[in-house]
């Protein structure tokens, strides 16, 4: 393992079939660090959660787990929450997470003691006696959350875990697993809700197609994209509009365009000596969510022809 990295997959290939859904993903993640895996549905991600856990092999590639080249040799110090949830529904809450825990090695006794203080931190202290069929389905969610995280991993992998969670849940989910990493864990996880990577992660991969589009900081992402600007003007047309860059399109009533490499300074001269009427004026800089559509996007329009994983694979 290189130093430093609690994951460390290269040229990962799966195929189920005939399909090739896992097409040669390289993926580092920095021990201590939150990773986020983004992608569309279907684009591979649970596929390349599981074969980093060694849940399947892939059927190219290796991947290192906290050191170890066999994922199962570091079981006892890895979380896993799969996207399929299940727990017992006759259990109760605390007997669950004592239960999961004693599974990673942590005596019954202990696991019911941490588990009565993980179940209070996350506002269901009441809910701990309870039979787990009478939660709901979030509260069910959070309680196999808190028995991933038992037996305190010290990596944590979690496949799409904001997914069935109210906005208040999603939330201590993200302080829960900003603790984690503050406990010295390290934390990747998978989704398709933009919003919480946005805030969460130092590094994220976008994956469409089985293949990495992207790989960085959550800035270098956005940075891939222009800032856009929206322009409202009193006059709907004049000469003035020859001013207005190529892509310029007028949308709910605004124009609305990428900002010109020069500013928007010569322009809004432009607009202003031909008595346009300037009235609303916003420059944005895009956000992840823009800058995931648009990587999406692209890696849908370059896959008309073959990507080199198939090309070498055929
Ligand atoms: N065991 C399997 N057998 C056959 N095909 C599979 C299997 N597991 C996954 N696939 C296919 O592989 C592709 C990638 O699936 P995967 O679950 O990895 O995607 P995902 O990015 O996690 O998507 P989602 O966000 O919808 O969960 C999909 O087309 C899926 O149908």
């Amino acid at each position: 393992m290189r130093v430093g990295l609690a994951i460390e997959a290269t040229g990962l290939v799966k195929r189920f079939g005939e399909a090739i859904v896992v097409r040669g993903i390289d993926l580092s993640v920095a021990q201590g660090s939150i990773y986020g895996v983004l992608g569309p549905n279907g684009a591979g991600k649970t596929t390349t959660l599981r074969m980093l856990l060694g849940i399947i092999d892939p059927d190219a590639g290796t991947r290192t787990l906290l050191g170890h080249e066999a994922p199962i040799e570091a079981a006892s110090q890895v979380g896993y929450m799969p996207e399929e949830r299940g727990l017992y529904p006759a259990m109760t809450p605390r007997e669950a997470i004592a239960f999961m825990g004693a599974l990673r090695g942590v005596p019954l006794a202990e696991g019911r003691r941490r588990a009565d203080g993980l179940l209070a931190d996350a506002g269901l202290a009441e809910s701990a006696a309870k039979p787990i069929r009478k939660l709901s389905k979030g509260m069910a969610q959070t309680v196999q959350l808190l028995g991933t995280i038992v037996h305190q991993p010290d990596l944590i992998v979690l496949d799409e875990p904001f997914s069935g969670l109210d906005a208040v849940n999603q939330a201590r989910l993200e302080e829960l697993i900003r603790a984690q990493v503050a406990r010295g864990a390290t934390v990747i996880f998978s989704t398709h809700v933009i919003a919480h990577a946005e805030r969460l992660c130092e590094r994220i991969a976008i994956i469409a197609r089985g293949l990495v589009r992207f790989e960085g900081t959550v800035e270098q992402a956005r940075e891939k994209l222009r800032p856009r600007v929206r322009l409202g003007t009193r006059a709907e047309d004049g000469p003035w509009r020859a001013a207005l860059p190529a892509d310029a399109a007028r949308i709910d009533g605004l124009w609305q365009f990428d900002l010109p490499d020069g500013g928007v300074e010569p322009l809004l001269a432009a607009l202003m000596a031909g008595g346009a009427g300037i009235e609303t004026l916003s420059i944005e800089r895009p956000g992840l969510h823009d800058a995931f559509v648009a990587i999406v996007g692209e890696a849908a329009a370059g896959d008309v022809a073959p990507a080199p994983a198939d090309e070498a694979a055929a």
